[in-house]
């Protein structure tokens, strides 16, 4: 095909999509809808960055996920808890492609369709994930695992031959600090204590921009003193970033929530303040009254 005509092409394809978006009753959102949206790129106009509904997940006949609707605001610090089998880790597993429903929406904003994704992709549109045992590099040291999570994230291939702009710098310097090993930057990720080591992932994760954090249990062994500091952290990444948070620690719960989402038998059992839910009744029985 000569240059004039993949030219002309364009400019039809183009034309169509406009159309197309201008002939909706919503003005172009409904034909925006299930498209893919290149990274960085996230309509959350509609005052929602994660969005599930009905989602249904069955393993060999059993329901681990049935029926589960919730969506989550921009910049929000969501709290799950729920019993063991609940459905928390395959929710997780949904949003980030590594699980496919059998049915239901998951939408990344209100144009990205996150079953029309797979694990990397979703990866890239920005949705970091931190599982609960930590995955740092320990034959590297702390500035050497977060060069290297950006490294990975822009997917660079001669990473001899890599070095950090300005910008990239000022950024590891800036998430150093937030995760409070700014005085480590030099030590080796094995002679992290398990706290430092979860903070490092969290950092690895956040060198890549994530517009919502899935945190897996993450003060899971932690002393006191990393907890505190970790509620502190988190308290301080919302609002830039979107977190979801599964644990069992209560009082590290009441510490960061605002709202938190109880899931039982796959679907939302109660959602609320934390008083709220500690009051219902089915909480209780299901969960907290263990
Ligand atoms: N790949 C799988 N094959 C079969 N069953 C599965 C699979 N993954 C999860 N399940 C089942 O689905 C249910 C939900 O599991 P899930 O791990 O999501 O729960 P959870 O809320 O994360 O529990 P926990 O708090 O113990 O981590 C459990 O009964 C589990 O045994």
């Amino acid at each position: 095909m000569t240059p004039d005509l993949m030219e002309e092409g364009t400019r039809r394809m183009q034309a169509v999509a406009v159309k197309a978006a201008q002939d909706t009753e919503s003005g172009g959102r409904k034909a925006g809808y299930s498209r893919i949206a290149t990274p960085g790129e996230v309509d959350t106009t509609h005052g929602r960055i994660l969005y599930l509904e009905d989602v249904h997940v069955s393993f060999d006949g059993f329901k681990a996920i049935n029926g589960l609707n919730l969506d989550i605001a921009p910049g929000e610090l969501r709290c799950i808890i729920g019993p063991n089998g609940a459905g928390k880790t395959t929710m997780m597993d949904i949003i980030t492609g590594k699980t496919r429903p059998d049915s239901g929406t998951v939408f990344f904003g209100s144009t990205i369709d996150l079953l029309r994704h797979n694990e990397p992709q979703i990866a890239q549109l920005g949705i970091g994930r931190k599982f609960q045992k930590p995955t740092v590099f320990e034959q590297l040291t702390v500035f050497e695992n977060l060069e290297l999570a950006l490294k990975t994230h822009k997917g660079v291939k001669h990473s001899m031959f890599f070095r950090l702009d300005s910008t990239q710098s000022d950024r590891l310097a800036e998430v150093l600090h937030t995760i409070h090993l700014a005085g480590s930057v030099h030590r080796m990720a094995g002679e992290l204590s398990h706290g430092q080591k979860q903070w490092l992932e969290i950092g690895m994760l956040l060198m890549q921009d994530p517009k919502l954090l899935l945190l897996d249990e993450p003060v899971a062994g932690m002393t006191d003193d990393e907890t505190a500091r970790t509620a502190e952290l988190f308290l301080r990444l919302k609002g830039q970033h979107s977190l979801m948070v599964v644990e069992h620690d209560m009082s590290f719960i009441a510490t960061i929530s605002e709202k938190v989402t109880v899931l039982c038998d796959g679907s939302v059992l109660a959602e609320g303040t934390l008083a709220q839910v500690q009051a219902d009744e089915r909480v209780i029985e299901v969960y907290l009254g263990r």
